[in-house]
Parts: C-alpha cells; structure tokens; sequence
C-alpha cells in the first residue's frame, strides 16, 4: 500500500467574496501544485477528513466522528448537491478495522455532508462524484469537544486498516487553520436557533440565503478590519504546519481546547481533520511533506493552508 496526504483550507466565501488577484494567483498555484501530486499519485481510494457545520449532524446525536458508507451533500454554498461517489465496500471494511482496534467509530449508512466535504472534492477531483471516497466527519464546531489524543487515535487507526487495503490511498484534510467565522453556537442561542441546532430541521431556500448572506457579509466587515472575530493567527497555524511537517504529531495531544479556541477562534477545531489525516499517513510509515502553502486571508475568514505529504 502506499499512502498521501492533501491538506487543504476551505472556505464558504470561495467565488463570492475573494481577495486581491495577486492573493488568488498564490493560492490557485498552490491548489494546482496539489493537484499535479494528486495526478501523479493517482489514488484508487479518497479516505476524506471533513467538518460539518450544522446540514448534516445535530446535537440530538453529536458524534465526535463517523464513517460514511454512503453519503449525499446538501450544496450549499454553491457546492455541489447530490450523491457522492463513496466505495461501500471500503467504508465497511475500514470501519470494522478502526472498530477492531477499540475506536468507538459511529457509522452513518446515509451521512449528509455539506460544503466541507463537496469543496475539496470539486477542487482537487472536479467533482462529488468522481473518485472511490470515504468520507469521515470529524467534529470541528459542536462544543463539548474531546481530547485530540482521541483523534489522533482515530486517524491512526484509519491508516492502519487502510493499509490493509492494499491500495493506493490519499487522506484528504479540509479545513482550518484558525478562523472563527459566523458558525452558530449552542449555548446562549435564541430557542429558534437552538431549536434548528439540536432536531436539524433542514432551512428553506430563503433561510439559507439568508444565513449565506450573513456569511458574505461578515467575510466583507472582517477584510475592512470592522469586526469582533478573533484575528486570523499566523503564527498558531505555522505552529500547527510545523508540527505536521516535523512529524510530530504526539504534541497535539497536549493541545487543549480551551487553548485551540483562543488561539485560533470558534472554528479552528476544524484543524482536527489535519491531525487525522497525518496521523492516517504516519500509521502506513514514515513521510514527507513535499509542499506547504500558507496564507492568512481576511477576505475568506481563514488562516488558509494547502499541503501535501507523501509517504517515503
Ligand atoms: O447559515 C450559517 O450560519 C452557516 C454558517 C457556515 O456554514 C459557515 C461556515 C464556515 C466555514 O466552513 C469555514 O470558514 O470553515
Ligand atoms: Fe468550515
């Protein structure tokens, strides 16, 4: 079996409010760089690491991960909606080998997913439907969060079975670095709110407009620096880069998170889909991160990171 990585940023505010060309011109070579490393790697299996922000999982059962054995995505965002090409027969067969190694992994037979999933997939593989998946959400924003260690256990064990599969596997991360966009919170929210939190009681074309204009809007007051969000950290997120890179990957599980929320804001949880990816790459053996791209982006409300990470 041999094994990558794709660590890759996402962004609701991708096509709808974008920096300065010369900000798009980076990321686009950074995106296109690991696209030639997906080419030249040419997966048999995509094994995606991606948050969820309130389409598909609610607090009347807040997994802190699942496995899908097939799964839809909602479009939003102007994501691409509808089935996504999940290999079944690798998805029960990974989730048995992370079981059989003492994960307590939920698993969902009909996962819905929403821009976390579908963006990385239309990015590097031009659509939801296009290769062999297997999608595994990891809890980025549904406070009580658990120990990191857990997910660095999780993502280990993924690597494991996965190398069992004996074929070529890629590990995609999406999401992070530190952001805190306008992702709603439970505790103190309104009863309408809270409400739609917990039983997902999916929006109307008009909610959902409504709260993706919001979105937009808090993207456009935070690049003119009016906001009360807390700052984009460059530094935590080369931290973050570091670590993976040095294949350190140990040291997260002193990361508390109290700490990640205050260093990296409401939504840089989501860096745990990185932390399962690598440590996925890291169980088949030892690697290298071949490219890193990092960017702090105002304009997408994201500490924005592209890497990849080959194994030796
Ligand atoms: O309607 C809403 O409030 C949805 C908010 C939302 O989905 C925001 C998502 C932000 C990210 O995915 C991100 O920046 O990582
Ligand atoms: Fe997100």
């Amino acid at each position: 079996m041999t094994a990558a990585v794709v660590g890759l940023s996402h962004s609701p505010l991708i096509g709808r409010n974008d920096p300065e060309p010369e900000v798009l011109a980076r990321v686009d070579e950074a995106v296109e760089s690991a696209r030639a490393v997906v080419r030249r790697f040419d997966p048999e299996l995509v094994v995606l690491y991606a948050p969820d922000h309130y389409n598909g999982f609610f607090y009347k059962e807040m997994p802190p991960f699942c496995l899908a054995t097939e799964a839809h995505a909602v479009g939003d965002f102007g994501s691409q909606g509808g089935p996504l090409s999940v290999d079944t027969d690798a998805a029960r067969t990974l989730a048995k080998g992370v079981l059989d190694r003492g994960i307590d992994l939920t698993v969902s037979a009909r996962m819905t997913v929403d821009h976390g999933f579908a963006q990385p997939l239309e990015v590097l593989f031009g659509g939801i439907d296009r290769v062999p998946v297997v999608p595994v959400f990891v809890n980025g924003v549904a406070t009580p969060l658990g120990p990191v260690s857990r997910i660095r256990a999780l993502g280990t064990a993924v690597g494991q079975a996965a190398a069992a599969l004996d074929k070529r596997v890629l590990f995609v991360a999406s999401g992070g670095l530190s952001h805190d966009p306008p992702v709603p919170v439970l505790e103190g929210a309104p009863p309408r709110v809270a409400d739609a939190l917990i039983e997902g009681n999916p929006p109307t074309p008009e909610q959902r407009a409504k709260g993706e204009e919001r979105v937009v809007q808090a993207g456009r007051d935070y690049a003119a620096g009016s906001t009360k969000m807390i700052p984009i950290n460059p530094a935590w997120d080369n931290l973050l880069l570091d670590q993976l890179e040095r294949g350190d990957l140990e040291e997260f599980d002193s990361w508390t998170v109290d700490d990640m929320a205050a260093q990296g804001g409401g939504s840089a949880h989501e860096v745990r889909t990185w932390i399962a990816a690598y440590a996925s790459l890291a169980a088949t053996g030892k690697y290298e991160m071949t490219s890193r791209f990092y960017e702090a982006i105002p304009a997408w409300i994201a500490g924005f990171a592209v890497t990849t990470a080959e194994g030796r």
